[in-house]
């Protein structure tokens, strides 16, 4: 039988960071599936935004000195057009939005702000600032600034930019491939019947999904059965991915085999036991040039640490440069007492800047339904045996496409 060696939950996560290894090779992708992708290639700007100096309103373009005078139009300028065109002091330009300005003018003002507007003059207002509406040349980007480095993973405002760029393409790291295990012999997945005495596999496909809400793709490759020589056979068929996820078989219970078999099968382990609730079994460790993220069975459990741990580590295994979860800050809701000695997590409900513990942290590993009633996780350290109300945590989303149910969150006015 094995024996846990707990380490602390900090000691874990960097452990397995720094054993972690990126992966290599690079693929050119359109940029229509690279949303989530991580970049494997710095991308340098090679058109200046904007690209010409152009209007940001729809109204006239004029010389500054020319303000509080009454100006001839010379010619209407549309987006899109390029302006053959001149004028002198006491002239100006009709413009629309997104046109190009020529070089003789330096200031816009918008036709609201005018008076006697007809169509071959415009009186300009005085009090309108030299170069007001003036959108210049390369002011938000210069051809040979560097846009994104190597390891940023693209977000859908990024993909914007690189279409503004005129890019198509982008070279993007190799996914890990991630096999995601069940074990267990009451297991039954959720296509079978399962009777009383039966339970459906929930962590498989719960992980399978926590892994795609932050871009990695995984395959479930099935259950190991509660058996030592099966589970090391099973275990020998997974060594071509880069990533094994397993849940549960893997604390201190008779039918617990899954560290034996992985040592058969030449597991190196960088720990096994962390110093944390829930989470207490995680085991981690590498098989050749598999890593191997062993998570507790129960699925509450399970669903926490691998967003805890397990993420991290395949963010640095896919090269991104930015690994860690962020946090913002919240006020925690009332007093809550917690027990010392160890890592806490406390999931809840972050809203409106504050963090409510969900079911007053009443809530056991082996739930399920306490996850979908929170949206955010908090860490407490373990010399924390209390937080009070109204103290600052530093929290992380969680279920983060949770949408408010009413307008209170943003006031708007
Ligand atoms: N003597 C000890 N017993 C336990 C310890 C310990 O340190 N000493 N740790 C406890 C903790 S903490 C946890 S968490 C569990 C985890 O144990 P395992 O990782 O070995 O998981 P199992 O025993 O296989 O299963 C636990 C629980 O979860 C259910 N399960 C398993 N897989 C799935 C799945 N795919 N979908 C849904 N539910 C699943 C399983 O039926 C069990 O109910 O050990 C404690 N015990
Ligand atoms: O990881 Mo266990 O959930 O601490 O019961």
């Amino acid at each position: 039988m094995t024996t846990l060696d707990v380490i602390s939950l900090q000691k874990a996560c960097e452990t397995a960071i720094e054993y972690a290894q990126k992966k290599s090779g690079s693929e050119i992708i359109s940029i229509t599936n690279a949303l989530g992708r991580i970049l494997a290639k710095e991308i340098i700007a090679k058109k200046n935004l904007p690209s010409f100096d152009n209007s940001a309103m729809d109204g006239f373009a004029f010389r500054a000195i020319d303000a509080g005078k009454r100006l001839q139009v010379v010619k209407t300028i549309f987006a899109g057009e390029v302006p053959h065109a001149s004028c002198k002091e006491g002239e100006c330009y009709r413009i629309m939005t997104g046109a190009q300005i020529p070089s003789d003018v330096d200031t816009v003002v918008p036709i609201e702000d005018c008076s006697d507007v007809t169509d071959d003059a415009v009186t300009i207002p005085a009090n309108i600032k030299a170069g007001s509406n003036f959108r210049k040349k390369g002011e938000e980007l210069a051809v040979g600034n560097n846009i994104f480095e190597t390891g940023h993973i693209l977000r859908a405002s990024d993909i914007a930019l690189l279409s503004a760029q005129g890019i198509m393409a982008v070279e993007v790291l190799m996914q890990p491939r991630i096999a995601v295990v069940s074990t267990g012999d009451e297991i039954k997945e959720p296509w079978e019947e399962a009777n009383e005495d039966e339970i459906y596999n929930a962590n498989a496909f719960g992980i399978s999904a926590l892994l795609k809400s932050f871009g990695f793709i995984s395959t479930y490759v099935g259950s190991i059965p509660d058996n030592l020589e099966a589970s090391i056979n099973f275990i020998s068929t997974l060594k071509s991915y880069d990533v094994v996820i397993t849940t549960g078989g893997i604390s201190m219970g008779d039918a617990d085999f899954l560290y034996d078999a992985f040592i058969a099968n030449g597991l190196k382990p960088l720990f096994h036991g962390i110093n944390l609730k829930p989470g207490r079994p995680t085991m981690m460790g590498t098989m050749g040039n598999t890593f191997v993220m062993g998570m507790p069975g129960n699925p509450l459990t399970t669903m926490l640490t691998v967003h805890a741990i397990s993420l991290p580590v395949l963010f640095k295994i896919a090269g991104a440069n930015n690994i860690y979860h962020t946090f913002s800050y919240a006020e925690f809701s009332h007093d809550l007492l917690l027990k010392p000695g160890r890592t806490n997590i406390v999931i809840g409900k972050l809203e409106n800047g504050i963090f409510i513990p969900t079911r007053n942290n009443k809530i056991g590993s082996g739930m399920l339904t306490p996850l979908s009633e929170s949206n955010a996780v908090a860490y407490f350290g373990e010399d924390v045996s209390k937080v009070e109300g109204e103290d600052l945590i530093k929290v992380i989303l969680f279920n983060d496409r949770t949408r408010a149910k009413e307008n209170r969150s943003i006031n708007y006015h």
